[in-house]
This record gives structure tokens, C-alpha cells and sequence, in this order.
């Protein structure tokens, strides 16, 4: 067997995988334990395939230099390493879990008629291209996008003919993937892999499916998938923060809709040890897609929280437990601290303001993802270092900052915890 590398891995060693003591692959019991493992994509060329005609559609409001952006984001993966986490590549991952030809062959059959071709010249000739390629070749090549020139296309097919002649992709870049939690999330020892809201970012998951299903590391390892990518319902892991062992926070929000949030709820709770799902309401707009834009924990009883969700206050917020026959329960409630002083069960809450509540700087820094902290253990996080006034905040409230560089990263508008998708933490003490 190979890796993305082409180094041989002997078959006794596939599975000798990397658990950090634990018996599942994955495992997240909190938003604050001890960063053990990580899931990064280092942007790519699908970053340099967004031009101002398409960005606003593949939800960019700029196009990042990629040189600088790739330099900004090796040195976020070096701040996770040099504090403890393995960083995995997503790109890696799903070429390693590519190798076999049959799994190669379907996972590009389903690539492509996820980007809207089924049957015809022109699915011949992408599916040819493609899998004439090596693995990470081919995942890079459909991360990157595929040109009208890319291929030897016949001009005679009626679906190419019928499209607009100037559009130049066949199949459209995905700059979004170096956000990787949102795809997929990891609850306890499973995970959501999630029907995303847009178009733009909806094939996005399937990568994680085949990592799950076929991926060495992971496969038949007894991961469990709480909610698969087959709904109509939607949600993304920028709404899901794991608060403890058996509480979650799930925003209802431009991304993540009130049934899916049911849905996947209804699941914990009959097969995890999940029994409180928070789903909180926050506006639906683009600067806010998810609860994490806007709100993050980062220490036992501490959270990022930005001013403008406050609503003096009142925050519209549904307390979810099992209720009787596969029921659920729900109690709508406003007051943000008493919820999660109650389900935390915490006597004492710090919610820190981004921006300091400045009624210019706030804004200004939660644009930038000001509170999209990534806590690397209880007390320490990773953020912008751009958000100089929230950084002091987390500073002034005993928060341990390592601040990573910014300029261009920012601009895909996600922040450290955007760009991650932890999937070993430690437990914590009082779980
Ligand atoms: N969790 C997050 O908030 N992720 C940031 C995603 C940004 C991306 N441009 C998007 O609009 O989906």
C-alpha cells in the first residue's frame, strides 16, 4: 500500500494508527481540551481561480495572494505543532484513501455528477482525465478546479453547446476547503458530515465521507457518523461547538437550519452520550454564517462573544434534552450567561467582548474573525493577530494568545477555529 507520498506502508502497519491513547480515531469531548490531532488544507490553486465575476458566488469578497496566504497558513500549522497537535492534510487524507481503483473510479463517478455531469462526452472525457492521475494528483486537480481547456473536449456535446461559451470551468474550484470545519465536525467518537447550505461548498463533504469509509487511519475503526451528507436539511461545523462530554451549542443560522439541527439532536441523543443540544439564533448574514464567527469558548467558564449578537441581552436560544419516546424536549430561553452558567453547571461566566464592545472596533475585528478564537487547551488559543484589540481583551481576561499572521488568510472571512477541524482533543478534568 502507498501513501500520498508513494511511500510504501506495510500492510501489518496500516492500522498501527496514531490515536493519542484513545480507542476511536476521533475524539472530541470538548471545545477546549488539549489539541492532540488536526485536520488543515493548505490553500491551493483554487484560491488563484476565483476572479471578481465568480467570488461573491464561491463566497469569497476577495482573492487572497496565494504565496503570502500559503505562508500565513504554514505558519498557523506551525503554531499548532509547536504546541502539541499533529496536523493532518486533508488533501493527504483523501488521496490516501483513493488508492483502491474501484473506490477511485465511484468516488470520481459521484465527484462529477455532483458538478453536474452525468453520462455524455463531456463526463467521459473528465472522468478519463481524472483518473488517469495518481491520487493526490487527481484530488488536488478537482480541488483546483478543471478548465474548459484542460481536457480534449468535443465541441459537438449539446450540454457544453446549450452553456455559456465563456464560462471557462467545467468543473468550479473549491476555495473555501482550507475552512475545514465546516464540512464535517467531530462530536465524542463520531462525527457530522454535513449537507452544506451552498452550492459553492456542497461537494466539499464528500471528501470527508471517503476519508471516513476509506482512509486506513479511520476506516472500520468504529467512527460514528451522527448525521451523513444525504438531507435536504442543512448545517456546517462552524455551528457546532462541542461544550463538553454531553452538551453541545448549535447555531441556527445562515448555514445551519432549525430541522437539521432537530435532526442530528434526535441522534445524539439516542446513540451518544449527548443529552443538551443549545440551539441559539444569531443573524443570518454573510459577516456571521456561523455561531463560531461570533462566539467561541475558550476556558472553562470563559467565551469570545461578540457585542452585536447581545441584543441587549436577549438572544434567542431553545434548550434541547430526550424527552419521552424518541421525542425531544425544548425550552425556549433569552438569557445567554444563565443557559450556559446552567448547563455547564458554572457558578461564574466571563464573556469577553470583541473589540472591546467599541462600537467601530468590534465590527471592524469580527469582519477579520476577531472571534473566532481556536482554543488550543483550556486558556490558550490561536488567533488573528490583525485583531489587536480583541487579542488584549483575551489577554486582560488571562487568556495565553498565540497571535498568527493575517492579511491574507482573513479574506476568505474565517478564522482559526474556520480552519481547523480538531479531531483528537484530551479530555478535560471535570468532563
Ligand atoms: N466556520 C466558519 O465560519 N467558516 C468560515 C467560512 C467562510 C467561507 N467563505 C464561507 O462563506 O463559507
Amino acid at each position: 500500500m502507498h501513501n500520498s507520498t508513494g511511500v510504501i506502508i506495510p500492510e501489518s502497519h496500516a492500522n498501527d494508527v496514531k490515536n493519542f491513547g484513545f480507542s476511536s480515531p476521533i475524539h472530541i469531548t470538548s471545545e477546549i481540551g488539549k489539541l492532540r490531532s488536526v485536520i488543515l488544507k493548505r490553500p491551493g490553486r483554487e484560491i488563484e481561480n476565483l476572479t471578481p465575476d465568480t467570488m461573491s458566488r464561491l463566497l469569497f469578497d476577495d482573492i487572497p495572494y496565494l504565496p503570502i496566504a500559503q505562508k500565513e497558513h504554514d505558519y498557523f500549522a506551525q503554531t499548532l505543532k509547536d504546541n502539541g497537535a499533529e496536523v493532518l492534510y486533508l488533501e493527504n487524507l483523501a488521496a490516501d484513501s483513493l488508492n483502491e481503483g474501484e473506490i477511485k473510479n465511484e468516488f470520481v463517478e459521484r465527484m462529477l455528477q455532483e458538478s453536474g455531469f452525468k453520462d455524455g462526452l463531456t463526463y467521459s472525457a473528465l472522468k478519463e482525465y481524472l483518473l488517469a492521475m495518481e491520487p493526490l494528483q487527481m484530488v488536488n486537480t478537482i480541488m483546483e478546479g478543471i478548465r474548459k481547456t484542460d481536457i480534449d473536449l468535443n465541441c459537438k456535446d449539446l450540454r457544453l453547446l446549450s452553456e455559456d461559451a465563456d464560462y471557462p470551468f467545467l468543473l468550479d474550484p473549491m476555495p473555501n476547503l482550507y475552512f475545514t470545519r465546516d464540512p464535517a465536525a467531530a462530536i465524542g467518537e463520531g462525527l457530522s458530515i454535513n449537507h452544506m447550505t451552498y452550492a459553492a461548498r456542497r461537494r466539499e463533504s464528500l471528501f470527508m465521507e471517503y476519508i471516513i469509509n476509506h482512509n486506513p487511519r479511520f476506516a472500520n475503526q468504529g467512527v460514528q457518523v451522527w448525521r451523513n451528507r444525504n438531507h435536504a436539511t442543512r448545517i456546517e461545523g462552524g455551528d457546532e461547538l462541542v461544550l463538553s462530554d454531553h452538551v453541545m451549542a448549535i447555531g441556527i443560522s445562515q448555514r445551519t437550519s432549525a430541522d437539521a439541527l432537530e435532526d442530528i439532536a434526535r441522534n445524539l441523543f439516542s446513540n451518544s452520550n449527548y443529552d443538551t443540544v443549545v440551539g441559539i439564533k444569531i443573524p443570518h448574514n454573510h459577516a456571521m454564517m456561523h455561531l463560531d464567527t461570533v462566539f467561541t469558548m475558550i476556558n472553562y467558564n470563559q467565551f469570545t462573544v461578540h457585542p452585536q449578537i447581545m441584543n441587549g441581552g436577549k438572544i434567542d436560544m431553545w434548550i434541547l434534552h430526550p424527552g419521552q419516546d424518541g421525542r425531544i424536549t425544548s425550552e425556549h430561553r433569552t438569557d445567554l450567561l444563565e443557559v450556559l452558567k446552567e448547563v455547564l453547571h458554572q457558578s461564574e461566566l466571563d464573556l469577553i467582548p470583541t473589540g472591546n464592545s467599541d462600537p467601530i472596533v468590534a465590527p471592524r475585528e469580527q469582519w477579520n474573525d476577531g472571534s473566532n478564537t481556536l482554543a488550543i487547551a483550556p486558556g490558550e488559543v490561536v488567533t488573528y493577530d490583525r485583531n489587536y484589540v480583541s487579542n488584549e481583551m483575551l489577554r486582560e481576561h488571562g487568556i495565553l494568545v498565540h497571535e498568527v499572521i493575517s492579511s491574507e488568510l482573513s479574506r476568505g472571512r474565517g478564522g482559526p477555529r474556520c480552519m481547523s477541524m480538531p479531531i483528537i482533543r484530551e479530555d478535560l478534568e471535570t468532563n
